[in-house]
């Protein structure tokens, strides 16, 4: 594969090491970092040795200069967090072959674009499956044993007062349809097999090899399913697939535990719902509008919230930026990447 040949005099970088030893930036395959001012990460450093990053967080330059000056001739791009992506910015990158997010959801990016560009993307769903797995599950079993709401009634002083706490749900004999079954809707389906949950799911397409039962359609699903765990990407296809017909399908004891993306459920339905008390409960990580959680929400004892932090711990970051590493590294020297997102 050809070398990035960047002009190294439109590149005000020193010259960085490696464990090779030293090297000059031209040396160093050029990488554009995006990233929100705030998000501070270490990831840059790790990069640092083996690349050269362009990140116009670090510039004075207006972003659409500092890219239509420096990055023209990029070719991988790392999107750190919820950064956007929009088509404007990749009109800026006419070399772009290769975007590499830091997240598991890219609906914050152009994938439409990317799919007309020919741009490959890989996401970051496998480094971070198991901490989003853990967190879907505590979330279910904390909604189905009101754990959350036992807590709430210790605190406010009402066990001496009113006496014992009420019965919550059990776990075994459950059964929870899974929405999206890739890596993270894999993980939740093998925790929950193991408390005793029978599973079925929705996914774009059936996985032959897995033994659950497929519904090509969510409403089915809904309609043989006591939960329903959101797990999969936010896009066309999926937002609002929770809807109306969804929920009533699921019926007054559905719970919906969402760590997708908040777009994939009509959030304003699902408010109307659990207020009616027309579904059971809810164990959301995830919401339309960000950090804006519906006020209707707090008052509600079968609701249990979460600031989106499902995936979010230092081991999982960490694995994303291992995951990052090796995916850049993969594509400049010509193999085959890691987690790659499958565009449709
Ligand atoms: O929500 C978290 C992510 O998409 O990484």
């Amino acid at each position: 594969m050809e070398r990035n040949n960047a002009d190294p005099q439109d590149l005000p970088m020193a010259v960085e090491a490696n464990q090779e030893g030293l090297q000059s930036n031209e040396d160093l395959h050029l990488v554009l970092v995006l990233r929100l001012p705030s998000f501070n990460l270490p990831l840059n450093d790790i990069l640092r040795p083996h690349f050269h990053i362009l990140d116009p967080a670090d510039s004075p330059e207006p972003a659409c200069s500092f890219l239509s000056n420096h990055a023209q001739s990029v070719r991988a791009l790392i999107c750190v967090g919820y950064t956007p992506v929009t088509a404007e910015t990749l009109n800026l990158l006419p070399s772009l072959e290769l975007i590499v997010a830091s997240s598991a959801g890219v609906d914050h990016i152009d994938i439409q674009e990317c799919r007309r560009r020919g741009i490959i993307m890989t996401n970051a769903s496998t480094a971070f499956a198991e901490d989003a797995a853990d967190y879907a599950v505590a979330l279910l079993i904390d909604v189905w044993r009101r754990i959350s709401a036992a807590d709430r009634f210790l605190h406010a002083g009402l066990w001496p007062v009113k006496g014992d706490y009420p019965l919550a749900s059990k776990l075994r004999g459950k059964r929870v349809g899974i929405v999206g079954l890739g890596s993270i809707g894999f993980e939740v389906s093998k925790r929950l097999e193991a408390f005793g949950c029978s599973i079925a799911y929705n996914s774009r397409m059936e996985k032959p090899s897995v033994p659950f039962p497929y519904y090509a359609n969510v409403l089915d699903l809904a309609a043989h399913s006591d939960a329903l765990v959101l797990c999969c990407s936010l896009t066309e296809q999926t937002r609002h697939i929770i809807n109306k017909d969804v929920m009533t399908a699921l019926g007054k004891k559905g719970v919906i535990i969402n760590v997708g993306r908040g777009g994939l459920i009509d959030e304003k339905e699902l408010v109307q719902f659990l207020l009616r008390g027309d579904i059971g409960g809810a164990g959301l990580d995830v919401f339309e509008n960000e950090p804006d959680v519906p006020r209707e929400l707090f008052e509600l004892d079968n609701v249990v919230l979460s600031p989106h932090r499902a995936i979010a711990t230092p081991e999982s970051f960490e694995a994303v930026y291992q995951l990052i590493l090796t995916n850049l590294k993969a594509f400049f020297s010509n193999k085959p990447l890691q987690s790659v997102y499958q565009i449709e």
